[in-house]
């Protein structure tokens, strides 16, 4: 699989970020660095088409984001730290909606993520009562399951206990998935992971 980025011009109103941008990946993990404010955050949510860019090509495979929104947003998943963005929701009914939205997940390999984070008993509250590292494992439990080809992750380990980092980082790790997806990271610590490769901001 190809993640590419072409000519990508992106500024917040007083505020240019990107000019010029390009980037291509290829399966395995990024790890995507650089100092506080400058744009990891805004790349990612870029990549995930939860902000649009104001000039430029982002491409999955041969699927582009302006010319195909809805099949690009189908082909990735972005992790942020945001809040809930549907906030009358329970946890179970963000996670069927994902379900129901992704041609392909599988509810199992969800279920089975949830139960790795001892989340099951939290799935009938409503997604705001979740604790903030809870709220990072139903995310991760999303990005973990979902069949997308790329996975835009923001600090992943921020949050979590020692136990789900050290899951985290199997999964993530796991030869499989790195021959499949891409992987997009943010992280202010070294992610102890295997590298495809750096990008640094
Ligand atoms: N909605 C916004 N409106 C205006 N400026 C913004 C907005 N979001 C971010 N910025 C600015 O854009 C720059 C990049 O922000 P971004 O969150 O992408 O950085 P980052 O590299 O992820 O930082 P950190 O390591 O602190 O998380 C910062 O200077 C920030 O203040």
């Amino acid at each position: 699989m190809e993640f590419s980025i072409e000519q990508l011009n992106f500024e917040y109103a007083s505020h240019p970020l990107f000019r010029q941008f390009d980037l291509t990946l290829g399966a395995g993990i990024t790890w995507l660095r650089g100092e506080n404010g400058a744009g990891k955050t805004t790349l990612l949510k870029l990549a995930g088409g939860a902000l649009s860019p104001h000039a430029g090509r982002i491409r999955v495979d041969h699927i582009e984001i302006h010319a195909q929104p809805l099949a690009y947003r189908l082909l990735c998943y972005y992790c942020g730290g945001d809040t809930p963005q549907l906030p009358w929701l329970t946890v179970r009914e963000v996670l069927d909606m994902h379900v129901a939205l992704y041609p392909g997940a599988d509810p199992e390999a969800l279920n089975a993520e949830l139960q790795a984070f001892h989340l099951l008993p939290t799935l009938d509250q409503p997604v705001t009562t979740l604790s903030l590292g809870q709220h990072k494992k139903m995310q991760l439990s999303l990005a973990l399951a979902l069949p997308v080809r790329l996975l835009l992750i923001d600090e992943p380990f921020n949050g979590l206990d020692a136990d789900a980092v050290a899951y985290l980082r199997r999964q993530l790790a796991a030869p499989a998935r790195l021959a499949r997806q891409c992987i997009l990271l943010t992280s202010h610590l070294d992610p102890q992971l295997p590298l495809a490769g750096t990008l640094q901001l």
